[in-house]
Protein backbone atom coordinates (compact mmCIF):
# COMPACT_ATOMS: atom_id res chain seq x y z
CA UNK A 1 0.00 0.00 0.00
CA UNK A 2 1.18 3.75 -0.60
CA UNK A 3 0.79 6.22 1.50
CA UNK A 4 1.59 10.08 0.47
CA UNK A 5 1.96 12.26 3.88
CA UNK A 6 2.68 15.67 4.38
CA UNK A 7 6.08 16.25 5.15
CA UNK A 8 4.57 18.25 7.73
CA UNK A 9 3.18 16.39 9.66
CA UNK A 10 5.29 14.65 12.69
CA UNK A 11 5.63 11.36 13.06
CA UNK A 12 4.06 10.10 9.71
CA UNK A 13 6.78 7.49 8.88
CA UNK A 14 6.80 6.12 12.52
CA UNK A 15 3.29 5.82 13.02
CA UNK A 16 2.05 4.82 9.31
CA UNK A 17 4.97 2.74 8.10
CA UNK A 18 4.24 -0.59 9.52
CA UNK A 19 0.56 -0.35 6.95
CA UNK A 20 2.59 0.56 3.64
CA UNK A 21 5.45 2.60 1.86
CA UNK A 22 5.14 6.28 3.06
CA UNK A 23 6.22 9.06 1.16
CA UNK A 24 6.62 12.69 2.46
CA UNK A 25 5.66 15.26 -0.15
CA UNK A 26 5.30 19.29 -0.22
CA UNK A 27 1.35 19.65 0.35
CA UNK A 28 1.19 23.31 -1.03
CA UNK A 29 2.18 21.62 -4.58
CA UNK A 30 0.45 18.26 -4.47
CA UNK A 31 -0.49 17.20 -7.68
CA UNK A 32 -2.63 14.60 -9.54
CA UNK A 33 0.07 13.03 -11.28
CA UNK A 34 1.83 12.71 -7.57
CA UNK A 35 -1.10 10.78 -6.31
CA UNK A 36 -2.08 8.75 -8.86
CA UNK A 37 -0.76 5.77 -7.62
CA UNK A 38 -1.16 6.18 -3.74
CA UNK A 39 -4.22 4.28 -1.76
CA UNK A 40 -3.87 6.67 1.27
CA UNK A 41 -3.43 10.76 1.25
CA UNK A 42 -2.66 12.41 4.67
CA UNK A 43 -2.49 16.14 4.34
CA UNK A 44 -2.99 19.09 6.57
CA UNK A 45 -4.32 22.74 5.69
CA UNK A 46 -2.48 23.58 2.53
CA UNK A 47 -3.53 20.66 0.06
CA UNK A 48 -6.85 21.44 -1.52
CA UNK A 49 -8.31 18.15 -1.84
CA UNK A 50 -10.55 18.12 -4.93
CA UNK A 51 -11.57 16.07 -7.48
CA UNK A 52 -9.55 17.66 -9.84
CA UNK A 53 -6.63 16.36 -7.54
CA UNK A 54 -7.57 12.64 -7.06
CA UNK A 55 -9.77 11.90 -10.10
CA UNK A 56 -8.24 8.96 -12.10
CA UNK A 57 -6.26 7.63 -8.65
CA UNK A 58 -6.61 4.85 -6.36
CA UNK A 59 -6.72 6.60 -3.61
CA UNK A 60 -9.54 4.96 -1.14
CA UNK A 61 -9.02 6.86 2.21
CA UNK A 62 -7.91 10.90 2.98
CA UNK A 63 -6.80 11.66 6.50
CA UNK A 64 -6.51 15.49 7.32
CA UNK A 65 -4.36 15.92 10.61
CA UNK A 66 -6.18 19.27 11.35
CA UNK A 67 -9.87 20.89 12.76
CA UNK A 68 -10.29 22.51 10.14
CA UNK A 69 -11.72 20.77 7.12
CA UNK A 70 -12.74 23.58 4.19
CA UNK A 71 -9.76 22.66 2.23
CA UNK A 72 -11.16 19.41 1.57
CA UNK A 73 -14.67 18.72 -0.97
CA UNK A 74 -15.94 16.09 0.97
CA UNK A 75 -19.17 16.24 -1.32
CA UNK A 76 -16.63 14.90 -3.59
CA UNK A 77 -15.08 12.31 -1.15
CA UNK A 78 -18.73 11.03 -0.74
CA UNK A 79 -19.25 10.53 -3.80
CA UNK A 80 -16.43 8.80 -5.06
CA UNK A 81 -16.71 6.40 -2.05
CA UNK A 82 -13.54 7.88 -0.18
CA UNK A 83 -13.30 7.32 3.31
CA UNK A 84 -12.32 10.39 5.16
CA UNK A 85 -11.11 11.46 8.62
CA UNK A 86 -9.93 15.08 10.13
CA UNK A 87 -8.88 15.30 13.63
CA UNK A 88 -11.33 17.30 15.45
CA UNK A 89 -10.22 19.47 18.35
CA UNK A 90 -6.81 17.98 18.13
CA UNK A 91 -5.25 21.17 18.94
CA UNK A 92 -7.84 23.27 20.56
CA UNK A 93 -5.55 23.74 23.57
CA UNK A 94 -2.60 25.07 21.37
CA UNK A 95 -5.10 27.58 19.94
CA UNK A 96 -6.42 28.81 23.25
CA UNK A 97 -3.06 28.84 24.74
CA UNK A 98 -2.28 31.10 21.36
CA UNK A 99 -4.96 33.66 22.74
CA UNK A 100 -3.80 34.25 26.18
CA UNK A 101 -0.45 34.45 24.66
CA UNK A 102 -1.68 37.46 22.82
CA UNK A 103 -3.58 39.29 25.77
CA UNK A 104 -0.92 38.99 27.50
CA UNK A 105 1.48 40.69 24.95
CA UNK A 106 -0.90 43.33 24.68
CA UNK A 107 -1.13 43.52 28.51
CA UNK A 108 2.87 43.95 28.71
CA UNK A 109 2.90 46.16 25.49
CA UNK A 110 0.21 48.69 26.35
CA UNK A 111 -1.09 48.01 29.74
CA UNK A 112 -4.60 46.13 27.76
CA UNK A 113 -6.15 45.30 31.39
CA UNK A 114 -8.33 41.94 29.52
CA UNK A 115 -9.62 40.65 32.83
CA UNK A 116 -12.03 43.44 33.38
CA UNK A 117 -13.43 43.28 29.78
CA UNK A 118 -16.40 41.34 28.60
CA UNK A 119 -15.59 38.83 26.35
CA UNK A 120 -16.93 37.75 23.03
CA UNK A 121 -16.16 34.60 21.49
CA UNK A 122 -17.40 33.73 17.82
CA UNK A 123 -17.79 30.08 17.16
CA UNK A 124 -18.41 27.65 20.14
CA UNK A 125 -16.57 24.50 19.27
CA UNK A 126 -14.09 22.05 20.32
CA UNK A 127 -11.99 25.45 20.20
CA UNK A 128 -14.19 28.39 21.26
CA UNK A 129 -15.66 26.06 24.11
CA UNK A 130 -12.20 25.85 25.31
CA UNK A 131 -11.50 29.49 25.18
CA UNK A 132 -14.98 30.14 26.51
CA UNK A 133 -14.64 28.10 29.63
CA UNK A 134 -10.81 29.49 30.13
CA UNK A 135 -12.14 32.69 30.15
CA UNK A 136 -15.74 31.71 32.30
CA UNK A 137 -13.23 30.37 35.04
CA UNK A 138 -11.18 33.02 35.68
CA UNK A 139 -14.51 34.91 36.71
CA UNK A 140 -14.65 36.93 33.49
CA UNK A 141 -18.39 37.82 31.49
CA UNK A 142 -18.20 35.66 28.55
CA UNK A 143 -20.51 35.37 25.67
CA UNK A 144 -20.62 33.61 22.69
CA UNK A 145 -21.88 34.04 19.18
CA UNK A 146 -22.95 30.44 17.59
CA UNK A 147 -26.23 30.33 16.12
CA UNK A 148 -25.79 26.86 15.73
CA UNK A 149 -25.13 25.96 18.90
CA UNK A 150 -27.27 27.99 20.43
CA UNK A 151 -30.61 25.85 19.92
CA UNK A 152 -28.51 22.44 21.28
CA UNK A 153 -26.48 23.77 23.99
CA UNK A 154 -27.59 25.15 27.15
CA UNK A 155 -24.35 26.23 29.42
CA UNK A 156 -22.99 28.88 27.57
CA UNK A 157 -23.88 32.26 27.47
CA UNK A 158 -25.37 32.59 23.72
CA UNK A 159 -25.76 36.70 21.92
CA UNK A 160 -26.19 38.22 18.87
CA UNK A 161 -22.82 38.66 16.75
CA UNK A 162 -23.49 42.41 17.36
CA UNK A 163 -23.23 41.73 21.03
CA UNK A 164 -20.36 39.90 20.47
CA UNK A 165 -19.31 42.61 18.89
CA UNK A 166 -19.75 45.24 21.09
CA UNK A 167 -17.59 43.21 23.32
CA UNK A 168 -13.63 44.74 24.89
CA UNK A 169 -12.07 41.72 23.51
CA UNK A 170 -13.25 39.22 20.34
CA UNK A 171 -12.03 35.97 19.63
CA UNK A 172 -12.90 34.65 16.74
CA UNK A 173 -13.05 30.63 16.05
CA UNK A 174 -15.70 29.99 13.10
CA UNK A 175 -14.84 28.34 10.27
CA UNK A 176 -14.54 28.87 6.83
CA UNK A 177 -17.86 28.39 5.16
CA UNK A 178 -19.26 29.26 1.80
CA UNK A 179 -22.76 28.56 1.25
CA UNK A 180 -25.47 27.31 4.17
CA UNK A 181 -28.12 29.56 6.35
CA UNK A 182 -25.13 30.92 8.12
CA UNK A 183 -21.95 31.09 5.63
CA UNK A 184 -18.88 32.75 8.09
CA UNK A 185 -16.88 34.28 5.04
CA UNK A 186 -16.86 37.62 4.96
CA UNK A 187 -18.88 37.78 8.16
CA UNK A 188 -17.17 40.47 10.19
CA UNK A 189 -17.17 42.81 7.59
CA UNK A 190 -17.61 47.22 7.40
CA UNK A 191 -21.10 47.17 9.09
CA UNK A 192 -20.09 44.84 12.05
CA UNK A 193 -17.09 46.18 12.13
CA UNK A 194 -18.34 49.40 12.78
CA UNK A 195 -19.60 48.43 16.00
CA UNK A 196 -16.44 48.02 17.56
CA UNK A 197 -15.41 50.98 19.80
CA UNK A 198 -11.66 52.49 20.55
CA UNK A 199 -9.86 50.00 23.02
CA UNK A 200 -11.04 46.75 21.99
CA UNK A 201 -9.12 43.65 21.13
CA UNK A 202 -9.41 40.99 18.12
CA UNK A 203 -8.13 38.06 18.38
CA UNK A 204 -8.21 35.95 15.01
CA UNK A 205 -7.33 32.55 14.70
CA UNK A 206 -10.25 30.78 13.07
CA UNK A 207 -9.45 31.24 9.36
CA UNK A 208 -8.38 34.32 7.33
CA UNK A 209 -11.51 35.28 5.17
CA UNK A 210 -14.46 35.20 7.86
CA UNK A 211 -12.89 39.12 8.80
CA UNK A 212 -13.07 41.34 5.96
CA UNK A 213 -9.42 42.29 5.87
CA UNK A 214 -9.96 45.81 3.90
CA UNK A 215 -12.96 46.39 6.02
CA UNK A 216 -10.89 46.00 9.04
CA UNK A 217 -7.80 47.99 7.58
CA UNK A 218 -10.80 50.67 7.47
CA UNK A 219 -12.09 50.48 10.91
CA UNK A 220 -8.77 50.54 12.61
CA UNK A 221 -7.83 54.01 10.75
CA UNK A 222 -11.12 55.25 11.54
CA UNK A 223 -10.18 54.39 15.49
CA UNK A 224 -6.83 56.18 14.97
CA UNK A 225 -4.87 52.89 15.79
CA UNK A 226 -7.14 52.84 18.96
CA UNK A 227 -7.66 48.59 18.33
CA UNK A 228 -5.23 46.09 19.49
CA UNK A 229 -4.84 43.33 16.53
CA UNK A 230 -3.61 39.42 17.29
CA UNK A 231 -3.87 38.09 13.81
CA UNK A 232 -3.17 34.21 12.97
CA UNK A 233 -5.17 33.45 9.86
CA UNK A 234 -5.07 35.84 6.46
CA UNK A 235 -6.97 35.66 3.67
CA UNK A 236 -5.51 34.34 0.39
CA UNK A 237 -2.79 32.66 2.60
CA UNK A 238 0.41 32.14 1.98
CA UNK A 239 0.11 35.33 0.38
CA UNK A 240 -0.73 38.23 3.54
CA UNK A 241 -1.40 42.01 3.39
CA UNK A 242 1.27 43.41 4.92
CA UNK A 243 -0.53 46.48 5.45
CA UNK A 244 -2.26 44.74 7.96
CA UNK A 245 0.57 43.39 9.46
CA UNK A 246 2.54 46.64 10.04
CA UNK A 247 -0.56 47.64 12.07
CA UNK A 248 -1.33 44.22 13.79
CA UNK A 249 0.30 44.01 17.29
CA UNK A 250 1.19 40.35 16.71
CA UNK A 251 1.45 39.22 12.89
CA UNK A 252 1.74 35.10 13.00
CA UNK A 253 1.57 32.80 10.25
CA UNK A 254 -1.31 30.20 10.63
CA UNK A 255 0.05 29.12 14.11
CA UNK A 256 -2.20 29.05 16.64
CA UNK A 257 -2.10 25.18 16.42
CA UNK A 258 1.11 24.76 16.55
CA UNK A 259 1.63 23.10 19.92
CA UNK A 260 3.85 20.38 19.32
CA UNK A 261 1.54 18.59 21.41
CA UNK A 262 -1.63 19.35 19.15
CA UNK A 263 0.26 18.72 16.02
CA UNK A 264 0.90 15.24 17.29
CA UNK A 265 -2.05 14.60 18.58
CA UNK A 266 -3.42 15.34 15.05
CA UNK A 267 -1.04 12.95 13.49
CA UNK A 268 -1.86 10.28 16.13
CA UNK A 269 -5.96 10.40 15.70
CA UNK A 270 -5.78 10.24 11.92
CA UNK A 271 -3.65 7.27 12.28
CA UNK A 272 -6.51 5.66 14.52
CA UNK A 273 -8.91 6.67 11.93
CA UNK A 274 -6.70 4.98 9.31
CA UNK A 275 -6.27 1.98 10.93
CA UNK A 276 -9.79 1.24 11.97
CA UNK A 277 -10.47 2.44 8.13
CA UNK A 278 -8.95 -0.96 6.86
CA UNK A 279 -9.61 -2.91 9.66
CA UNK A 280 -5.74 -3.50 11.31
CA UNK A 281 -4.48 -3.50 14.89
CA UNK A 282 -2.94 0.16 15.74
CA UNK A 283 0.57 -0.37 16.80
CA UNK A 284 0.30 -1.26 20.54
CA UNK A 285 0.70 2.50 21.67
CA UNK A 286 -1.06 4.64 23.25
CA UNK A 287 -1.50 8.37 23.46
CA UNK A 288 0.82 9.10 25.65
CA UNK A 289 3.65 7.25 23.71
CA UNK A 290 2.65 9.31 20.45
CA UNK A 291 2.24 12.16 22.05
CA UNK A 292 5.00 14.60 24.06
CA UNK A 293 5.67 16.08 27.42
CA UNK A 294 6.77 19.40 27.46
CA UNK A 295 10.34 20.37 28.08
CA UNK A 296 9.62 22.75 30.75
CA UNK A 297 7.38 20.29 33.68
CA UNK A 298 6.98 22.33 36.39
CA UNK A 299 7.36 25.97 37.90
CA UNK A 300 7.10 27.86 40.77
CA UNK A 301 5.61 30.97 39.74
CA UNK A 302 6.60 34.48 40.18
CA UNK A 303 3.97 36.19 41.54
CA UNK A 304 2.46 39.89 40.99
CA UNK A 305 -0.11 42.15 42.02
CA UNK A 306 -1.52 42.91 38.97
CA UNK A 307 -3.39 39.04 37.86
CA UNK A 308 -2.50 39.97 33.95
CA UNK A 309 1.30 40.66 34.90
CA UNK A 310 1.43 37.14 36.90
CA UNK A 311 -0.21 35.51 34.22
CA UNK A 312 1.78 36.59 31.43
CA UNK A 313 4.86 35.79 33.36
CA UNK A 314 4.16 32.47 33.47
CA UNK A 315 2.35 32.01 29.99
CA UNK A 316 5.40 33.55 28.52
CA UNK A 317 7.54 31.12 30.30
CA UNK A 318 6.41 27.93 28.27
CA UNK A 319 4.72 30.18 24.93
CA UNK A 320 5.61 34.14 24.20
CA UNK A 321 3.58 34.58 21.19
CA UNK A 322 5.78 37.71 20.15
CA UNK A 323 8.90 35.50 18.96
CA UNK A 324 6.32 34.13 16.12
CA UNK A 325 5.67 37.58 15.84
CA UNK A 326 9.71 38.70 15.66
CA UNK A 327 10.21 36.01 13.23
CA UNK A 328 7.35 36.75 11.11
CA UNK A 329 8.16 40.61 10.38
CA UNK A 330 12.01 39.44 10.33
CA UNK A 331 11.49 37.01 7.56
CA UNK A 332 9.73 39.47 5.49
CA UNK A 333 11.95 42.64 5.83
CA UNK A 334 14.96 39.83 4.99
CA UNK A 335 13.03 38.14 1.91
CA UNK A 336 10.19 40.05 0.30
CA UNK A 337 9.33 36.88 -1.45
CA UNK A 338 5.94 35.15 -1.15
CA UNK A 339 7.45 31.61 0.48
CA UNK A 340 8.32 33.41 3.72
CA UNK A 341 5.13 32.77 5.02
CA UNK A 342 5.19 28.27 4.30
CA UNK A 343 8.95 28.56 5.25
CA UNK A 344 7.87 30.04 8.72
CA UNK A 345 5.35 27.29 9.40
CA UNK A 346 8.03 24.77 8.09
CA UNK A 347 10.72 25.97 9.94
CA UNK A 348 8.37 26.75 13.18
CA UNK A 349 10.33 26.39 16.51
CA UNK A 350 8.15 24.32 18.73
CA UNK A 351 6.50 24.99 21.88
CA UNK A 352 4.80 23.48 24.67
CA UNK A 353 1.16 23.84 25.46
CA UNK A 354 0.82 25.81 28.92
CA UNK A 355 -1.24 22.09 30.39
CA UNK A 356 2.56 20.46 30.35
CA UNK A 357 3.48 22.73 32.91
CA UNK A 358 2.79 22.22 36.66
CA UNK A 359 2.52 25.92 37.96
CA UNK A 360 2.89 25.86 42.09
CA UNK A 361 1.58 28.98 43.08
CA UNK A 362 1.08 29.70 46.94
CA UNK A 363 -1.83 32.17 47.21
CA UNK A 364 -5.48 30.76 45.94
CA UNK A 365 -6.68 33.64 43.76
CA UNK A 366 -3.32 33.07 41.72
CA UNK A 367 -3.56 30.09 42.10
CA UNK A 368 -6.98 29.05 40.84
CA UNK A 369 -6.07 31.85 37.83
CA UNK A 370 -3.12 29.50 36.78
CA UNK A 371 -5.36 26.73 36.58
CA UNK A 372 -8.32 28.70 34.41
CA UNK A 373 -5.59 29.70 32.38
CA UNK A 374 -4.42 25.86 31.02
CA UNK A 375 -1.96 25.36 33.31
CA UNK A 376 -1.64 22.15 35.05
CA UNK A 377 -1.06 22.86 38.68
CA UNK A 378 -0.02 21.46 42.39
CA UNK A 379 -3.18 20.27 44.57
N1 LIG B 1 -5.20 29.12 13.54
C1 LIG B 1 -5.08 27.83 13.69
O1 LIG B 1 -3.98 27.31 13.75
C2 LIG B 1 -6.30 26.98 13.85
C3 LIG B 1 -6.20 25.80 14.61
C4 LIG B 1 -7.34 25.03 14.77
C5 LIG B 1 -8.54 25.39 14.17
N2 LIG B 1 -8.59 26.53 13.42
C6 LIG B 1 -9.84 26.95 12.79
O2 LIG B 1 -10.78 27.21 13.81
C7 LIG B 1 -12.04 26.70 13.41
C8 LIG B 1 -12.80 26.30 14.64
O3 LIG B 1 -12.20 25.15 15.24
P1 LIG B 1 -13.07 24.17 16.15
O4 LIG B 1 -12.22 23.06 16.57
O5 LIG B 1 -13.74 24.94 17.22
O6 LIG B 1 -14.11 23.67 15.09
P2 LIG B 1 -15.50 22.98 15.36
O7 LIG B 1 -15.90 22.39 14.07
O8 LIG B 1 -15.41 22.12 16.57
O9 LIG B 1 -16.46 24.20 15.72
C9 LIG B 1 -16.80 25.25 14.86
C10 LIG B 1 -17.96 25.99 15.49
O10 LIG B 1 -18.22 27.14 14.70
C11 LIG B 1 -19.63 27.26 14.63
N3 LIG B 1 -20.06 28.06 13.48
C12 LIG B 1 -20.27 27.67 12.22
N4 LIG B 1 -20.72 28.70 11.49
C13 LIG B 1 -20.78 29.77 12.32
C14 LIG B 1 -21.19 31.11 12.16
N5 LIG B 1 -21.68 31.57 11.00
N6 LIG B 1 -21.10 31.94 13.22
C15 LIG B 1 -20.65 31.49 14.42
N7 LIG B 1 -20.28 30.22 14.65
C16 LIG B 1 -20.34 29.37 13.60
C17 LIG B 1 -20.15 25.82 14.56
O11 LIG B 1 -21.52 25.74 14.94
C18 LIG B 1 -19.24 25.13 15.54
O12 LIG B 1 -19.76 25.14 16.85
C19 LIG B 1 -11.71 25.51 12.50
O13 LIG B 1 -12.72 25.32 11.54
C20 LIG B 1 -10.44 25.89 11.86
O14 LIG B 1 -10.73 26.48 10.61
C21 LIG B 1 -7.50 27.33 13.26
O1 LIG C 1 -7.36 23.47 11.11
C1 LIG C 1 -6.37 23.30 11.81
O2 LIG C 1 -6.24 22.31 12.54
C2 LIG C 1 -5.28 24.33 11.87
O3 LIG C 1 -5.61 25.44 11.12
C3 LIG C 1 -3.95 23.74 11.52
O4 LIG C 1 -3.09 23.98 12.59
C4 LIG C 1 -3.37 24.29 10.28
O5 LIG C 1 -2.06 23.82 10.11
P1 LIG C 1 -1.61 23.17 8.73
O6 LIG C 1 -2.48 22.01 8.50
O7 LIG C 1 -1.79 24.18 7.65
O8 LIG C 1 -0.18 22.78 8.94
Amino acid sequence: MKIIADENMPNAKVLFSHLGDVELVNGRTLTNAQVKDADVLLVRSVTKVTQALLEGSRVRFVGSATIGVDHIDLAYLNKAGIGFSSAPGCNAEAVADYVFSGLSHLYMTKGFRWLDKKIGVIGYGNVGKTVYERFSAMGCQVCVYDPFKEQTVDQANFVSLEDVLSCGVISLHAPLTRSGVFPTEGMVGSEELSKLSSDVAIVSAGRGGVIDESALLARYKELEGDLHLVLDVWDGEPVINQELVSVADIATPHIAGYSKQGREKGTWMVYQSLCKFLGINTLHLTESDAISSGWIPAVTTRLGSIAEEMLARNIQAIYDVARDDARLRYKYRENKENNVFDWLRKHYVERDELNTCVVTVDDCASSSRISAVGFSHNK
